[in-house]
This record gives C-alpha cells, structure tokens and sequence, in this order.
C-alpha cells in the first residue's frame, strides 16, 4: 500500500517536473524574443534619429553619442549604403531640372536678364513658355553642382498665390516684377495686357512698369474697386469662350492653335492684397473669374490674398527678404530669390516695349480704315456685323442680330452721336449691299444731320440704301408715328411670308425665297425721346408700336438703332421696360448717363471721341471701349456716299426725303403731276405725314356730304389749301367738263383768288367769280360745279338778308347746296374762319352736310361736333392743318398742305 502510493506521488512529481521544465522553455523563448524586439526598436530609433537630424549635420557630441549605441556599426552602415544610392541617383538631378527650366522656360523667361532685357519680344503669341523663373534652389550638399533654377508656370497654365514674410514687401514686387517683364520681353508689343490691382494703393503699384501705361499693355484699378478689374475679366472669359464654342474649342490656347493666329492678348491680373479675406461678394467673384480664367488665357498673380480657388495655382510663401518655399519645389528646399532686376534698365525696357507698341499700333485710325477693301460682300441673312472704331488698334464691331436686334445710344449734345451714326452707317453701307439692308433714318432734331443722305441742291447724289430720310421732324411727331407704323406693317408682311414658308427668322426665310426681297432694315431715331413728348394720341400709339417692333422685330430683321442725349431719351422708357431691354446693344458716348447698367460707370472715364459699346444690356462685362473716327466733317462721309452711289444709283430708287421745315410744292408733287382726267376726281389738300410720298385727298363723288370746310383764320394755310383742291380738281377733268365758281368775301383775299381764276382758265375752265352769292347760289343747276367759297363767315351778314318778296334767304340757298348739291355734282370747298360761323351757317341741320374739313388754328375741342363726337387732340400750328374725312377716316390726321407759288423761296 506503502509502495503503491509512493509510487503514485513520484509519477505526479514527474510529472510536475516536466511541466515545469516545458514552462522553464517558453519563458526563456519570450525573454529572448524581446530582446531581441527591443534591440531592433533600438536600431530604427538610431536610424530614425540619425535621418531627422542628418549625418552631415550632426554635432560631434551627437556623433558621439549615437556611436556608442551597440547597433550604432550596422546602422551607419546601412544609412550610408541608401545615402550612396541615392546620391548616385540624383547627381543627375539638378543637371536635369536645369535642362528642363532651359527649356520650358527659354529666352527672357529663364535665362539671365543681361541677355535679354531692354529688347522686343518677338513672340506672336500662338504658344508660350511653360515655365518662367523665380528664383534657384541648392540641393543637399550645398555645393553648386547641386543649384538648379527654380520656375513657376503661368499664362494659360496656372495663377501664381504668393503668401508674404513680414516687411518683405519690396522683395514681393521684385518677384513680380521680375515675372512681368520677363512675359513682356518676350512676346511681341501688344501680345499681353497686365492689369494691377492692389487694395492700399492707386498710383506706386511696380512703377518701373509706368512707361507701359500709356498703352493698353498696363492698366490700374481703384484700391476701392477690385469690381471693376473682375468684371472687366469675367467679360473678356465670357467672350472669349463665345467665340471658342463657335469653333468648337474649349480654351484660348486649343483656338491659337487651331487658327494659328493670337487672336486675344494674354492677360495678367496683379492683385495685391493685405492678408485679409476679401469680401464675400468679392471673394466669390474672384473665384468665379479664376476658374474661367486660364481657359482665356488670364493668370492671376495674388499676392496676399487668401482665397481657395479651384483652379492650378502654384504657391510661393516667402521666409525671408531671400528666401521662399514653393509649391514647385515642395516644402523641404528652400528657393533663393532672384534679386530685382535693376530698376533703371527696367524702365528703359518698358518704355521700348511702349513705343514699340505705339509704332505698331500706328496713329490715330480714320474713316476709311473701316471700309472694306470690297464694297457690298457680306450677306446680311444671319446678321449685320460691321467695325465702328479702334482700340488699340484693333477694330471693334458693332453686330446687330439675333442676341442684340437693337440698339440704344445715348450720349451728352456734342459728345458724338451723330457722329457715331455716321461711322456705324458707313460701316454697315459699305459692307453691305442695298439689297441686304434697307435704312430708315429720322431725326427728331432741329437740323438737317441726315440731310446729305438724300438728294439735295448742292449734291445729287444720295446714300442707295436709304428709303426714308426724315429731317427736322421735330414738330411733326406724327411723321415718327408713320414710320413706326411702316415697320410694323413691314414686320406683319414679313411674319406673313415666315408662315407661308413655314420659317421662323429672316435667315431661315431668305433661305427658303431666294427670289424675295428680304434685306435687314435699319431703322435710326435721332432723338427718340420725341415720340413721347406729349401725354397724347401720339404717345401711346408710338409706345406701342415701338413694343411691338422691339419685341418681334428680331426674328424679322428689323432693328431699331435709338439714339438720344442723355437722361431725358431714356426717362422715356420709364414704364416702358419692354423696349429699353430689348435694346441688349447699349453705346455710351462719353458722359452718357443711364444708358449702360446702373453700376457701370465705364462712360463717365471714357475719353473724348470714344464710345463704349456694350453688347450685353450695358452690364459692365460687355464694355469694349473704342475711338470713333471722324465719320461727319466735310467731306469724309461724302466720298463714300459717292463711291456707293456709282456703284448702285442705277439699280435703287432715290432715298424719300421728308423734311419739316420745307412744305411740299403742289407743281413738283407726284400725285399732283399723276393727275388725269377722271370719273372720280379727288381734291388734294396736302401731304400727307407719311413714309411714302402721298397726297391726302378727298373724293369728290357725288354722294351727300362731299363738301370741305377748312376752318380757322391762318389766311396762307387756308388759300393753299383752297388752291391746291381746286387745281388738282382741275387736272380731272376735260375742259368745259366742269364749272368752278368763286366767290370771295374777304378782300384781303381777293388778289389770291382772281388769281387761281386766272389759272383755271388757263387750263381752259370755266372759272367764274361771282359778287352776289345769294343769286348764284339760287340759280344753280345740276352738273359738275365746284363752289369755292373764300371767308363764308364773312358773307354771312348779306347771306341772311332775306330780300323783300323772297321766301328764302341766300343762307338757305347755302344750306340746300351743301345738303343737296353733292348728290347733283355741286360741291362746295368753303372756307370758314371760325368753327362758330360754320356752325350757324349750318343751323339745325346738323354736321353731315360736311363730310370733310380741315382746320387750321382751331382748338381740338371744337372739332368734335364734326368728327362723330370723338376728342380730338389738336395743337395748331404753323403749317400744318388737321384733316378729316368721315368716310375714311377713324381719327383726324396731321396734313401739310402746299406752299403756294408766292410764298415759294
Ligand atoms: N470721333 C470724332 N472725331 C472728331 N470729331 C468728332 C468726332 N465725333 C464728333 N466730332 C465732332 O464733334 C462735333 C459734335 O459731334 P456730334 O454732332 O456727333 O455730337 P452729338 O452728340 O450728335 O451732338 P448733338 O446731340 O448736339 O447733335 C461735330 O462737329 C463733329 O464733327
């Protein structure tokens, strides 16, 4: 039992033993795996200390130090291994980067200035460098083998943000001064603009450049108005990528290469800042344009700025008044400044880049620098597209089509409108032929500006694309009304054929008629504002028409060009929004105040004989300045209008002149000269206030109420329109066909009406004059007669008089002459002096007897009982009368009637 248990006990004690020993292993394994674990953590702290601090740069304690570390031997072994390879690499390295700044960044744009500075670039400007230097950098080892140049890239490729050390500022210019020149040096004058922009300060941004101000090369910007320098971008990026998306290109540079040719200059921002954030409205602008900008080829160089922009920027944060870190060479090489280039040769080199630029630009343009080598080449179908002016020698152009189907020129008296409208005319005229564009020229105006477009004493010849020329119409608002209505009836002829053909432009129309006569039609109102001088008739019809004519005169190629001074042309608008938007070409002449966007204030800088044209609804974006040439002293316009005229006369009617100071000739009158005998013989009045040449006139048929009345005392008016019925009468009929009866009871009219006599006689008439009207008018018969009547109420007296044994008196002979003599042949142009008389010579019988009238100096109100009881709107003046004619008329109309023969100059 002893031995049993014994036995046991030394089994389990084996047993424990071996466990023991089993465990006695694994701690011992661990122990060991440990330290060795701790030996290697020992070994890569040495090697991460000796990296960080770098075995060149270590002090000798540190050396010391580390060299007592056990793995000390196998890590500076293994260190120094890497150390080699890598060496052995990038021995290359500098040499490399130096090739590639050399050639990336050739001439002016990375080699030493004394090669290059104070000489023209003759870079076109298709492509550029890649790289422009800044600086140098020294790779570790210090030694010059180890120096390569450092260069940024800008242009289309990348912005440049460079971030200041404190009062490094002059270090900060010589970095972009450096870089501007060398970009000026090396294109050709006039390849880049550089805009400065700092927010401190107006006038000593990089004054080196100065001598470049005096070109377009180098603009400043108000500290106070960083706006302007971003709206001015945003419409460069907006019409640039225009014109890139009609070829099909997504950027300035793809487009130079495509055509081969600059095209746009590249453009350079320079805004210096002061560290601040800027504006939140300005802040989002600026981000905007930076997006846009290198695809236009505009870089921006930001200096203290901070703004995240989501586009290339390349940084340079500077450490010192020497050094910088940049984004090019990453955070672990410090970039040596180049030092400023010096000032004076600076200077020098900007002022031959000036005048180099100034040469090529060559003098001021003229006239006939907007003239086509070929006269009436350009088609008209799409739009009409021609140049008014220069800037900086390039020629800026006036389109007028679809996006901008009207224009709106406003401008202070004498500033250049007319002008102006000269240059435009003669631009457009020359390029086009008349049978693309049609001119309707009005001047509101007392003057004659278009005059010399039409025909006249001195020079026969006229403009061949003019079809109306309307002169001093600046009484006769009703002539502004009548070419509105043209238009718009042109427009409803026009709208009428797009249905028939099934199109929807004038293009699309030409297209689908070749054989029709579709040209554009210009339509230009000097002085607009006159059409809404009153609160009248006139007024609201002119609105509404103008409406009419702006909204659907696009599709129909009819433009509006509307010019007038200043404020008061455009206060016209008020109300009427319409119009005003649709005139999306906006020209200010300089000191125009409204006519482009509320906050744009480009016109008020703009120099004496500029414009500044605005295709984008006058927002400040759309702005191209440009010098109008001298389009209106003598001569210059009139050499052109001759060559055209010899070119075209032939084939085109003579312009229409109408002008309001001179009254129609009845002898020199078409519809008077057309005259024939005639079943339906009309009287004529006068001219009527229209686009065409056309007479008014009243039909004499026999019918109740074909009688005339010209009412009021203006005796010239009153005789020339008495004269001008009866004579054109006369022409209607055969001799002996008609009996002209005339009686006259004011003798201050009497050498006149004899005298009419004597010509109706001549014409082989029978004209009588009669003394007693009372029995004259008793003992008419049928057939054709016509009464003329001078001064009815002054006949009156003796017309009552009712002779002993008479029924009736010679008034009721007048009254049943008028009632009953037009159905028999007899009709009566009488002449009362006032709207009384001829209301007492009627009596009760009411007004039908008088189917037409005219009225000189009458007050509108009096009119009414004679025009169906309408309100007349009638301010008499000189010259003109109001005409009436119940059988064909709505409203009264404006009418000039005829100079007579004596009053002729
Ligand atoms: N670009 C120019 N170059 C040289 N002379 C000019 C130019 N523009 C206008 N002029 C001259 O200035 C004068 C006034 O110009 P214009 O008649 O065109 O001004 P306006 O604005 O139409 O004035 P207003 O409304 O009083 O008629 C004219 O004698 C004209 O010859």
């Amino acid at each position: 039992m002893a031995n049993k248990s014994a036995e046991q006990r030394n089994r389990v004690e084996t047993a424990l033993d071996r466990v023991r020993h089993q465990i006695g292993l694994v701690l011992g394994a661990a122990a060991g795996a440990r330290q060795a674990a701790e030996a290697e953590l020992a070994k890569l702290e040495l090697e991460r200390d000796i990296v960080r601090v770098g075995m060149n740069h270590a002090t000798p304690e540190q050396q010391n130090e580390w060299s007592k570390h056990p793995a000390a031997h196998e890590v500076f072994g293994a260190l120094g291994t890497v150390r080699g390879t890598f060496y052995t690499d990038w021995s290359q390295g500098p040499a490399t980067l130096r090739e590639l700044v050399g050639q990336n960044a050739p001439g002016p744009a990375g080699a030493k200035p004394g090669e290059w500075l104070g000489r023209v670039g003759h870079n076109a400007g298709i492509t550029s460098p890649g790289l422009w230097r800044v600086g140098s950098a020294t790779a570790a080892g210090g030694d010059a083998t180890r120096t390569f140049d450092v260069a940024v890239p800008l242009l289309d490729e990348s912005h440049l943000a460079i971030t200041s050390a404190p009062k490094t500022r002059p270090v900060i210019d010589g970095i972009v001064q450096n870089l501007l020149i060398r970009v000026l040096s090396t294109f050709e004058p006039g390849a880049v603009r550089v805009h400065l922009w700092d927010i401190g300060q107006l006038t000593a941004i990089l004054p080196d450049l100065y001598p470049l101000s005096r070109t377009s090369a180098l603009s400043l910007y108000d500290p106070g108005r960083l706006e302007d320098l971003l709206d001015e971008l945003a419409g460069h990026i907006r019409r640039i990528h225009a014109t890139g998306m009609q070829d099909g290109k997504t950027s300035l540079r793809e487009m130079r290469v495509h055509r081969q040719e600059r095209i746009e200059p590249f453009r350079i921002a320079v805004l210096y800042g002061n560290g601040e954030t800027l504006e939140p409205e300005r802040a989002r602008d600026l981000k905007r344009v930076a997006s846009g900008a290198l695809a236009a080829g505009i870089c921006l160089i930001m200096i203290d700025v901070p703004t995240a922009v989501s586009a290339s920027v390349e940084t340079l944060s500077l450490i010192d008044d020497r050094h910088a870190i940049s984004s090019m060479t990453g955070t672990d090489l410090v970039v040596d400044l180049d030092p400023p280039m010096p000032s004076g040769q600076v200077i020098r080199a900007a002022d031959r880049i000036a005048a180099a630029l100034i040469a090529k630009q060559g003098g001021p343009r003229s006239f006939d620098d907007l003239l086509p080598t070929e006269l009436g080449r350009e088609s008209s179908a799409r739009e009409l597209r021609a140049p008014v002016g220069f800037f900086e020698g390039e020629p800026v152009e006036v389109v007028i089509g679809d996006a901008s189907p009207h224009a709106l020129i406003g401008g202070p008296s004498g500033s250049g409108k007319t002008n102006f409208l000269y240059a435009l005319l003669g631009s457009l005229a020359a390029r086009y032929s008349p049978d693309e564009l049609a001119l309707y020229l009005l001047d509101f105006k007392e003057g004659v500006s278009f005059a010399g477009l039409a025909p006249g004493r001195k020079d026969a010849s006229w403009l061949p694309h003019a079809r109306l020329v309307g002169v001093n119409v600046n009484t006769d608002r009703e002539f502004g009304l009548a070419l509105l209505r043209f238009l718009a009836d042109e427009l409803r002829r026009r709208s009428a054929a797009a249905k028939e053909h099934e199109v929807t432009n004038l293009a699309d129309l030409r297209e689908a008629d070749p054989g029709g006569h579709w040209p554009r039609i210009v339509a230009v109102i000097d002085e607009f504002q006159y059409l809404f001088a009153g609160r009248d008739q006139v007024t609201a019809t002119a609105t509404q028409l103008l409406e009419d004519i702006a909204r659907r005169g696009r599709s129909q190629g009819i433009h509006m060009v509307l010019a007038s001074q200043d404020v008061a042309g455009i206060e016209a608008f008020w109300g009427k929004p319409a119009v005003f938007e649709q005139c999306t070409l906006r020209i200010a002449m300089p000191k125009a105040r409204r006519v482009l966007a509320e906050t744009n204030n480009a016109a008020v800088s703009a120099p004496k004989w500029h414009g500044v044209l605005n295709h984008d609804s006058g927002v400040a974006h759309g702005n191209q300045l440009a010098h109008i040439p001298d389009a209106s002293s003598k001569d210059v316009f009139v050499r052109l209008q001759h060559r055209l005229w010899d070119e075209y006369a032939a084939r085109f009617p003579r312009p229409r002149l109408f002008d309001g100071a001179h009254s129609p000739i009845l002898e020199q009158f078409p519809a008077y000269l057309d005259l024939k005998p005639s079943s339906r013989p009309r009287a004529l009045l006068g001219q009527s206030i229209d686009v065409t040449e056309a007479a008014c006139g009243v039909d004499l048929s026999w019918a109740p109420g074909r009688n005339i009345a010209v009412l009021g005392s203006a005796a010239a008016e009153a005789l020339s329109i008495m004269d001008s019925s009866a004579r054109s009468l006369a022409r209607q009929y055969e001799p002996g066909q008609v009996e002209f009866v005339l009686g006259c009871a004011i003798e201050a009219c009497a050498p006149a009406v004899l005298e009419l006599a004597e010509r109706l006689r001549a014409d082989g008439h029978t004209a009588t004059m009669v003394d007693d009207l009372t029995s004259t008018l008793e003992s008419l018969s049928g057939g054709a007669k016509i009464l003329l009547l001078y001064g009815v109420d002054a006949a009156l007296p003796s017309l009552e008089v009712k002779a002993v044994g008479q029924l009736k008196s010679g008034l009721d002979h007048l009254r049943t002459v008028l009632k009953q003599g037009p159905g028999h042949g007899i009709h009566t142009i009488g002449w009362w002096r006032s709207i009384a008389r001829l209301k007492d010579t009627l009596g009760f019988a009411g007004t039908d007897d008088i189917g037409t009238w005219a009225a000189l100096d009458v007050q509108g109100n009096e009119l009414a009982p004679f025009a169906a009881g309408q309100v007349v709107h009638w301010s008499p003046r000189p010259g003109r009368a109001l005409f009436f004619d119940r059988t064909t008329h709505g409203a009264p109309e404006v009418i000039i009637p005829f100079q007579r023969p004596e009053n002729a100059q």
